[in-house]
């Protein structure tokens, strides 16, 4: 994802499910008694989830808030976009890296927030040791939010089905949800959680729905995370978004009522926390 622009003018569903998320379970997270806690973001994209929903959670006299993202585009638009105050910054980082952590981010954070990311990362297990090692040492905690289940999979998967796209798809299943038509997902990583060594865990499956103004609105939305797009050449655009189309109608992914159009998705919610290894007995 490297559109930073449209992103942003394009992302109301994930805006309005990080500041309904962030209502709910902000009250969980541990903040310091002495207010100087450090957060990092993962996968902030444009930013604007950032600073409009996590940037005023902070308290006043926070020590440092980082967002960061695998895209440099991504960093350099919130970076240019966003000049929150000199505490704050944004980071390329790979949250699924084997590599070392960056000695500056290793075990120097309070806490670890993360809204519709986790969802492209196929190395799930590699994503948690990694959030893991950014909280220090003596604790913190995490609230990760992705996606598990969205109707965009199914079409997907069936366009790369098709003798006219499937040049194009070969690699669907890395843009893919690892837990998508999983059985049970939240216990599956509360599990992969409690074995990378967090505990306080407490994860959540929500059924959503969300109620698209338009078919432009979603057509936009589709737009601005569509990572075949860019793909497939300008002049076959129409036709694939009128096949995208046809197959949302055919396997019967939302419902239309008047302009609007509905649909429906499942997310994750999840807590941890990370507690001093002589701590480590409690879950
Ligand atoms: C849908 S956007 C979410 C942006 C923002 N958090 C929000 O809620 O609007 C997902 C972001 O995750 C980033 N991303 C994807 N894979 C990643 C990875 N392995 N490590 C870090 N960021 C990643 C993408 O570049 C993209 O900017
Ligand atoms: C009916 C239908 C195909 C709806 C698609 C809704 C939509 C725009 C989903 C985006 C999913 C996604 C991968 C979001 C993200 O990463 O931000």
């Amino acid at each position: 994802m490297n559109r930073a622009g449209l992103y942003q003018r394009a992302n109301a569903v994930q805006r309005h499910d990080a500041e309904q998320i962030l209502k709910e379970y902000s009250y969980l997270l541990q903040w310091q008694l002495n207010g100087q806690d450090n957060l990092i973001d993962i996968g902030s994209g444009s930013g604007d989830v950032l600073k409009d929903f996590i940037y005023p959670l902070m308290p006043r006299n926070f020590g440092r808030l980082v967002g960061s993202d695998i895209s440099s585009k991504m960093c350099k638009y919130a970076r240019k976009t966003y000049k929150l105050d000199e505490r704050c910054d944004f980071r390329i980082l790979d949250i699924a890296t084997e590599k070392e952590l960056p000695i500056d981010l290793q075990g120097q954070f309070d806490h670890v927030t993360s809204f519709y990311c986790l969802h492209w990362v196929q190395n799930q297990r590699q994503a948690l040791r990694n959030v893991y090692d950014l909280l220090r040492s003596e604790g913190g905690d995490c609230l990760l939010v992705f996606l598990v289940d969205n109707p965009i999979y199914d079409v997907y998967l069936s366009l790369s089905k098709s003798s006219k796209w499937s040049s194009y798809m070969a690699d669907v299943e890395r843009f893919i949800c690892p837990f998508h038509r999983i059985e049970k997902p939240q216990n599956k990583f509360a599990a992969m959680l409690r074995e990378e060594g967090f505990n306080h865990i407490k994860t959540e499956l929500h059924h959503k729905t969300y109620d698209y103004k338009g078919v432009d609105i979603l057509k936009d939305n589709i737009e601005a995370v569509c990572p075949f797009l860019e793909r497939i050449p300008r002049h076959q655009h129409s036709e694939f978004w009128e096949d995208f189309f046809n197959i949302i109608i055919d396997l019967d992914l939302q419902h239309i009522t008047q302009q609007q159009i509905t649909v429906t998705y499942k997310l994750m919610v999840a807590y941890a926390r990370k507690t001093p290894k002589f701590l480590n007995n409690d879950s």
